[in-house]
């Protein structure tokens, strides 16, 4: 009812204020934009569900997030590829992983500061009844 898409859209301007202040971040450029397959050609056969900042934008503005989980689910990806696409000890793997792992424990840090509990289940609740 009007009530479940008064409480999806408030998660949509949530999920938006935390995916553009990440896209802002210059640690998370890489993270901004699908990685290039034609200047990458063997991204695609290694990394099975690729995943960027501007997609998860898009899905957003799509309604593909009912929930914050869903949401974290695609953020959760964005620096599992880099972990596992880079896994080499020269210094740009190890540059783009740390910057993973720094992605991964922002995502986290301001879901767990700025996610209101009974607010996420809500969200869960309508997801559950659809
Ligand atoms: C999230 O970003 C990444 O996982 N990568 C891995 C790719 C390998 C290397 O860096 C990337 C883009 C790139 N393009 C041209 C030549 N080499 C590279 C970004």
């Amino acid at each position: 009812e009007e009530q479940e898409e008064d409480t999806l859209r408030e998660l949509r301007l949530f999920l938006r204020s935390v995916t553009e202040r990440l896209s802002r971040d210059r640690r998370f450029k890489a993270f901004t934009k699908p990685v290039d397959l034609e200047e990458v050609p063997d991204y695609i056969t290694v990394i099975q569900h690729p995943m960027d900042l501007s997609t998860i934008l898009s899905k957003i503005d799509l309604h593909k997030y009912v929930t914050a989980r869903e949401f974290v689910y695609d953020m959760d990806l964005i620096w599992k590829n880099a972990l596992e696409y880079n896994p080499d000890s020269d210094p740009a793997d190890r540059q783009i992983r740390h910057r993973a792992c720094a992605l991964k424990d922002t995502v986290h840090a301001i879901i767990r500061d700025e996610l209101d509990e009974d607010f996420n289940r809500i969200c869960e609740r309508i997801r559950d009844s659809r």
